[in-house]
């Protein structure tokens, strides 16, 4: 029997089955496909970008960041995009997990010729997540103490370098999960933000995810097949138990019907928000303490942190039915010292 011809180029043998459409492709047809796709991802209505733009790839070494960084780099190039790209990787404080991890990141610095930043949970709130753990426990504790301090800390690396936009390398499946979590949830407010290519208000830095459509099966092969460089170990703490319910439910369905990934995204998009639901959104200010935007008078990293250093335990951190943590018990209006450092951002008091 003659080898089975890729679909795209009719020339090449087909090695690969892509998971998305189930089309069989050649190597070099499956690479020029998916860059091609995330290339309209980010040009589509407009663009995401302008030339000139500096832009900060949040890398953690993983799978997902390191074929962003590649695919940005590559795609940077070949479409003169104009952007100043740099690496941003937030060090969390996990030994034997992230501390590994950035050795790949630097590695990654060096392959693709673009600069490091590395700031640490410890220098800007004055603990390690080992820390954390060791004081509120594992479960889905350390999930929201990470959550929390992370997007901050990526906002306030993106403010020190002068960089005006991150981007992420959240894919496909992490937002169709996202969908289905805030439907499990009730959470119909934020269903409308998760599904955002663009994230931005007028006091937070610029957000994007060029992998908004890209399936993770599909990301693994590209980093496979392009050999690229990636620390593909699960953090050592543990996993947010409801997300990983969403994570096999949707990865049944995409078993039975591959499209379902991005349907679950379309259906996300299209939701419109009811007046009571918007009219439900809180407005934002600055938090009293550090600036930062929040929607209460104290962000949410500062009562995190004024629960740990008034030693508050295990107990302290009340999570409701849907696994949210109730921020209300840390806040005991008790004052600690201003020390997240590195923001010029205004302060409304
Ligand atoms: N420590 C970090 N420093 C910088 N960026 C990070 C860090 N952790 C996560 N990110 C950014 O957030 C995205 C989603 O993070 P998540 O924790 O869901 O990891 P993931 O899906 O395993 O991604 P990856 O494979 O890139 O680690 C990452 O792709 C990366 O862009």
């Amino acid at each position: 029997m003659p080898p089975r011809l890729c679909q795209l180029c009719q020339t090449n043998k087909a090695l690969i089955r892509r998971p998305k459409t189930g089309q069989q492709v050649c190597k070099p047809c499956f690479f020029e496909v998916f860059e091609t796709e995330v290339h309209h991802t980010i040009t589509e209505n407009g663009g995401i970008f302008k030339p000139g733009d500096k832009v900060a790839i949040g890398a953690s070494g993983g799978k997902d960041s390191t074929v962003l960084a590649h695919v940005m780099t590559t795609l940077n190039a070949r479409y003169n995009y104009g952007l100043d790209l740099t690496l941003l990787s937030i060090d969390e404080g996990i030994t034997g997990y992230r501390d590994d991890s950035l050795l790949t990141v630097a590695q990654n610095s060096k392959e693709y010729a673009l600069p490091l930043t590395i700031l640490s949970y410890q220098d800007l709130y004055g603990y390690t997540m080992d820390e954390i753990v060791a004081k509120v426990g594992r479960k889905s504790n350390c999930q929201t103490f990470c959550g929390v301090f992370r997007r901050q800390a990526l906002d306030r690396g993106a403010e020190g370098l002068g960089v005006g936009h991150i981007v992420t390398g959240h894919n496909a499946d992490d937002i169709a999960e996202t969908v289905l979590m805030n439907i499990m949830r009730g959470d119909i407010a934020r269903l409308a933000r998760c599904t955002s290519l663009v994230t931005e208000s007028e006091d937070t830095i610029k957000r994007s995810k060029p992998f908004k459509y890209a399936y993770e099966k599909e990301i693994v092969m590209y980093a496979y097949f392009k050999k690229l460089t990636y620390f593909s170990t699960e953090c050592i703490y543990s996993p947010d138990a409801y997300r990983g319910h969403a994570r096999v439910f949707l990865k049944d369905l995409e078993a039975i019907r591959p499209s379902a990934i991005v349907d679950i995204i379309h259906s996300g998009e299209t939701f419109e928000l009811g007046k009571e639901v918007k009219g439900g959104l809180k407005a934002m200010q600055n938090c009293l303490r550090c600036g930062y935007i929040s929607s209460n008078d104290l962000c949410k990293a500062c009562a995190l942190l004024e629960g740990l250093d008034h030693g508050l335990g295990k107990d302290a951190y009340k999570h409701n039915a849907a696994g949210k943590l109730d921020l209300a018990a840390p806040a005991m209006g008790v004052s600690i010292p201003d020390r997240i450092h590195g923001t010029d951002r205004k302060i409304v008091v």
